[in-house]
């Protein structure tokens, strides 16, 4: 830094939180979820630059120990009175600020991310210019929740494909698993597929899972415990599909350790889950140099998450299609203009300053049933 640069100016950071229903409902080992509540992060730098911010944890703790609630108390407490106490000069910066305040990834990642958008505008330069991201288009895939009955998911996939996603992702679980799959590869048998088991089984199931061998899947996604690595490892040396690490990586630290101890051929990078998007630049960075590709998962954003996911994905090692659908799958009325729209499975990446998309700010005050107003 030279001495000449000045810190990022920030005047005001405001907390949105919001309340969005989903358009179809969300099936987890948690139960059912038909809405969304989570903060959108505002930070006004007082000269018609505002840069923003989404975090991406749910209301219960069944994805990791985050909460909205949880957010709430870290951002408030703890991560905005240190943003407030020092300058910033680059948002690579806020992640060794936040270092003193143990995990709460997700609550920093949302400020971080505001950070980020208004350090790109300031710049006049994309948020996917600013992480070092070349492409124009990304690629992108599906993730298509436990349907009903066989014939429903085999509707859903059949409406999908014909979207041109690149990718379909369904999840799996005990007694929803081979059988299954089998009877999706009849009428799909070149598909690009891929399973989300997320942690439901453990290693009791090795022989179990090893049959899925035989249906040419792109990975298998976390299979095993939510924070292991090392039952992870002696699972990849027993199948051949290629592992997908999600919830167990929470860092570049993690990131380091499982390819070191081969727990996985893939990693799905999750903004909110490592911190950031620095950290997120920086697990990029170890994957392309150790030759395991990575692709950007999805928390199910509302439109500035979505916007931060695929900015990150422009970056050159996210070669597997992520989870980065379009709003209209997820929202009647998203909170950015334009909408996030995929054609033929293809997403174009705005040219635009920041995250490239405007806030709808009549759908964000729409959606809004909190606010909290901070000055620097
Ligand atoms: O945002 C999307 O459309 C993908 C959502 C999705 O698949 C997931 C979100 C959160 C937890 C999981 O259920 C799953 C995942 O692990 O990727
Ligand atoms: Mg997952």
């Amino acid at each position: 830094m030279t001495n000449t640069e000045q810190p990022i100016k920030m005047e005001k950071l405001i907390l949105h939180q919001l309340r969005m229903a989903l358009k179809s409902p969300f099936s987890t080992s948690f139960g059912t979820f038909r809405e969304k509540d989570f903060f959108i992060v505002e930070i006004d730098d007082g000269e018609g630059n505002q840069g923003f911010g989404e975090s991406v944890a749910f209301s219960s703790p069944w994805y990791n120990e985050e909460t909205v609630k949880t957010n709430e108390h870290i951002m408030k407490d703890f991560l905005i009175p240190l943003l407030f106490e020092h300058d910033i000069y680059h948002p690579d910066e806020v992640i060794q600020l936040f270092a003193p305040i143990r995990r709460n990834q997700m609550a920093k990642a949302a400020i971080e991310g505001a950070v980020w958008d208004l350090y790109a505008k300031q710049k006049e330069l994309t948020l996917a210019e600013a992480l070092g991201g070349k492409k124009t288009t990304i690629d992108v895939g599906i993730s298509i929740g436990i349907q009903p009955t066989v014939e429903d998911l085999l509707e859903v996939i059949e409406k999908h494909a014909a979207e041109g996603y690149k990718r379909i992702k369904l999840k799996i679980k005990p007694g929803w698993d081979v059988d299954v799959i089998r009877q999706v590869r009849k009428p799909f048998p070149d598909i690009s597929l891929m399973v989300d088991a997320n942690s439901a089984y453990t290693l009791k199931d090795l022989d179990h899972l090893k049959q899925l061998d035989e249906f040419n899947l792109m990975m298998i996604e976390q299979p095993l415990a939510h924070d292991d690595i090392i039952q992870h490892a002696k699972l990849q040396k027993a199948i051949q599909t290629p592992i997908c690490l999600d919830e167990s990586i929470h860092s570049y630290d993690d990131a380091r350790n499982a390819i070191e101890l081969g727990s996985c051929k893939i990693i799905n990078i999750k903004i909110g889950r490592v911190g950031g998007l620095t950290e997120s630049k920086r697990i990029h960075d170890l994957c392309r140099a150790n030759d395991i590709p990575v692709w950007c998962g999805g928390m199910l954003e509302a439109g500035v998450g979505r916007a931060h996911n695929i900015a990150l994905t422009t970056l050159d090692h996210f070669v597997f299609p992520g989870d980065t659908a379009g709003s209209s799958r997820y929202w009647e009325e998203d909170i950015i203009h334009p909408e996030v729209v995929v054609k033929n499975g293809e997403i174009r990446v705005p040219d635009k300053p920041g995250i490239g998309y405007d806030i709808n700010r009549s759908a964000l005050g729409k959606y809004t049933v909190d606010q909290h107003v901070f000055y620097f």
